[in-house]
């Protein structure tokens, strides 16, 4: 077995994202469990005293600021969700600047969009920032940057954002850490139910029942772990997701959670943000010649290989490509606006060309912009 695909990936791994999530670290009364945040800060100092490099991804903003505001729970409305997150977060960055000082170790403290994270014009700016503390030796401290980012720029998830940061730092680890000691074979609560030590690829556990409703304060539940996973281990980046307080064992490679090998090699951030992070603006559906000829991995998608355009994008947007069964066989970024497109269906670039002249005839979705479902 490669490192990459068993648990000797993690005791190896010289730099590693750890991600927490909100349920692990605030306590039902809307406060912060300062205990399970200091046991979280000593495992992952020990790392550092190791030689290890540690990226922190953490939720619990929002859950953080709803005891000190005295709200009766967790907000619904957005601009009282802001202002928890703002408040929050305060209390979240003092609280590990206090508990990593007791190592001698200091925090950065970066607050991602997901703009910052996969657009090429921003994430080389995060992932200067992101170096240089490392290079420093700081523990670089990330949460997305709730109280300002609207729906349309928020990943939503700090599981996905943790992904993304481990493309970002090329990290030879992500650990996912939760209130739960792994993936289960079905939902936790059904008697029975097992945990999964170790996944090969994602597809060997399709089957298995996952709900998007987490805890009470989490986001997402185990669907958005998932997702994280797909992105990493995609990626070349092997995942353990477990308990927090089993954090020491993850790190130090035990069989502890579960443990997901990697599936691909690292990709190019532009791929990856077509993939996995672009909210998609409509659907290109194709004829069964296209479908054969994407999935065969090198054609661009031509005019005439597409039947009809669902939804309103503009040229440039990230879309969904189906097949005539509605299956999604790509995603790619479009190169014409949607209002342009019907015009030009069924239609060969040459015929295009005559008609309508240069310009016309270009593929719809080049392939260096169309990634392949997996
Ligand atoms: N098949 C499954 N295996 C394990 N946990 C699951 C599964 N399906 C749903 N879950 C739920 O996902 C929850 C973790 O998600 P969430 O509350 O969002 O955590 P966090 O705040 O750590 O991000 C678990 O508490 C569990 O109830
Ligand atoms: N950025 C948000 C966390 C969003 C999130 O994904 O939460 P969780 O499911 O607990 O990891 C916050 O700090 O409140």
């Amino acid at each position: 077995m490669s490192a990459a695909s068993s648990r000797a990936a993690l005791r190896a791994a010289r730099r590693i994202v750890v991600k927490i999530g909100s349920s692990s670290l605030t306590r039902p009364d809307g406060h912060l469990d300062e205990g399970a945040l200091r046991s979280l800060v000593d495992v992952l100092a020990a790392r550092v005293a190791a030689g290890g490099q540690i990226v922190l991804v953490t939720s619990g903003a929002m859950a953080a600021g709803v005891g000190p505001l005295g709200l009766p729970g967790r907000p619904r409305d957005v601009a009282t969700m802001q202002a928890a997150a703002s408040v929050g977060q305060g209390q979240l960055i003092a609280r590990y600047t206090e508990a990593f000082a007791h190592h001698g170790l200091r925090v950065g403290q970066i607050l991602l969009t997901a703009e910052d994270a996969v657009r090429r014009s921003r994430y080389a700016n995060a992932q200067r920032s992101l170096e240089k503390l490392l290079a420093l030796g700081v523990v670089p401290v990330i949460n997305e940057n709730d109280a300002v980012t609207t729906a349309e720029l928020k990943f939503g998830d700090n599981d996905r954002l943790a992904a993304l940061t481990a493309h970002l730092v090329r990290a030879d680890a992500l650990v996912l850490l939760t209130d739960i000691d792994g993936l289960y074979d079905g939902p936790p609560s059904r008697p029975g139910a097992r945990r999964i030590p170790h996944v090969a690829q994602l597809s060997d556990v399709a089957d298995v029942e996952v709900t998007a409703r987490g805890s009470s304060v989490g986001t997402g539940g185990m669907v958005t772990k998932l997702q994280s996973v797909r992105i990493a281990t995609g990626d070349g980046i092997p995942v353990v997701l477990t308990r927090a307080s089993d954090a020491d064992a993850a790190l130090g490679g035990e069989d502890t959670g579960t443990f997901f090998a990697t599936t691909g090699r690292r990709m190019t951030a532009r791929r990856l943000w077509i993939a996995h992070a672009a909210g998609t603006q409509g659907r290109i559906h194709l004829d069964d010649g296209a479908v054969r000829a994407i999935r065969g991995g090198r054609a661009s998608l031509l005019p005439a290989g597409v039947t009809k355009t669902e939804g309103t994008f503009d040229a440039g947007d990230p879309v969904e490509i189906v097949g005539p069964d509605g299956v999604v066989v790509a995603r790619g970024l479009v190169a014409f606006d949607a209002a342009d497109l019907p015009a030009l269906l069924g239609r060969t670039t040459h015929a295009l060309r005559e008609e309508l002249g240069e310009g016309y005839d270009r593929e719809v979705v080049h392939r260096d912009d169309l990634v392949l479902e997996s």
